[in-house]
């Protein structure tokens, strides 16, 4: 059977609002495999960015487990849990949160740099994933110069450089048109498919989430298949 990249087991999350508890999520299971790719929706306020958050290891769960590379995250220290992430995890969000000073090339090659991938290898690897986004002639562009498109395609490319084994994205085309976001979504698809990177993304955008393997919707604190 394909490999388990990320999981979660009875995961649950309350927030403290005054005197009140607010259960957002009432003890989820999810399994994630090597690139299989995963749509969330839900209506809003359902609780999706927590759950991606919790699963991204950005919040801690009131109970249950993540595991992500066989490794239960919860269990790790802080700095073990910060590379794990770092080398394990891509990230895409609505809003690209591109570095503004940076060029694309720089921010593409950020989480190698953090990683200490030496600067000549890091370029060389920017580069060649600028290339897989169709953005070769864009690499010197800072993210004032580019339309929103391309500033999600470098986004992705960033979530991508690491090679890591799942990519979480919250509203990838939320802030794109519908031809854009076409774009991106067929993007996401090849890329998913080629380096069998595994993609758990968050969306109101049912056309996007139409065209992943499974679709699950969030619900009352609880996870649903729908038929497919
Ligand atoms: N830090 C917090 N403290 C208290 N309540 C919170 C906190 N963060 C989120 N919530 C609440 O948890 C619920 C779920 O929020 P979340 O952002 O996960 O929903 P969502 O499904 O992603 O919504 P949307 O589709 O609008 O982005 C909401 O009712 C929100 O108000």
């Amino acid at each position: 059977m394909t490999e388990v990249v990320l999981e979660c087991r009875k995961l649950s999350k309350h927030y403290a609002v005054g005197p009140q508890q607010l259960q957002v999520l009432g003890g989820i299971d999810l399994v994630l495999r090597a690139g299989e790719r995963i749509a969330i929706v839900g209506s809003s306020g359902s609780g999706k960015t927590t759950l991606l958050n919790m699963l991204g290891g950005l919040d801690t769960p009131s109970t249950g487990e993540v595991w992500l590379a066989g490794q239960q995250m919860s269990a790790l220290k802080e700095a073990e849990r910060g590379r794990l992430r770092n080398t394990g995890l891509g990230f895409v969000y609505q809003f690209h949160h591109l570095l503004a000073e940076f060029t694309a090339l720089e921010n593409v090659c950020t989480p190698l740099l953090i990683g200490s991938t030496p600067i000549s290898e890091a370029r060389e690897r920017g580069l060649a994933m600028l290339e897989r986004v169709g953005l070769s002639a864009r690499a010197g562009h800072k993210p004032a110069e580019l339309s929103g498109g391309e500033r999600q395609r470098v986004a992705i490319a960033r979530a991508l450089i690491n090679e890591p084994a799942c990519v979480l994205l919250d509203e990838p085309t939320g802030n794109l048109d519908q031809h854009t976001a076409r774009g991106v979504q067929q993007l996401m698809l090849e890329l998913s498919q080629r380096l069998n990177t595994a993609f758990l993304v968050v969306t109101h955008d049912l056309a996007l989430a139409g065209q992943m393997d499974r679709v699950l919707t969030l619900n009352e604190g609880c996870l649903v298949q729908q038929p497919a």
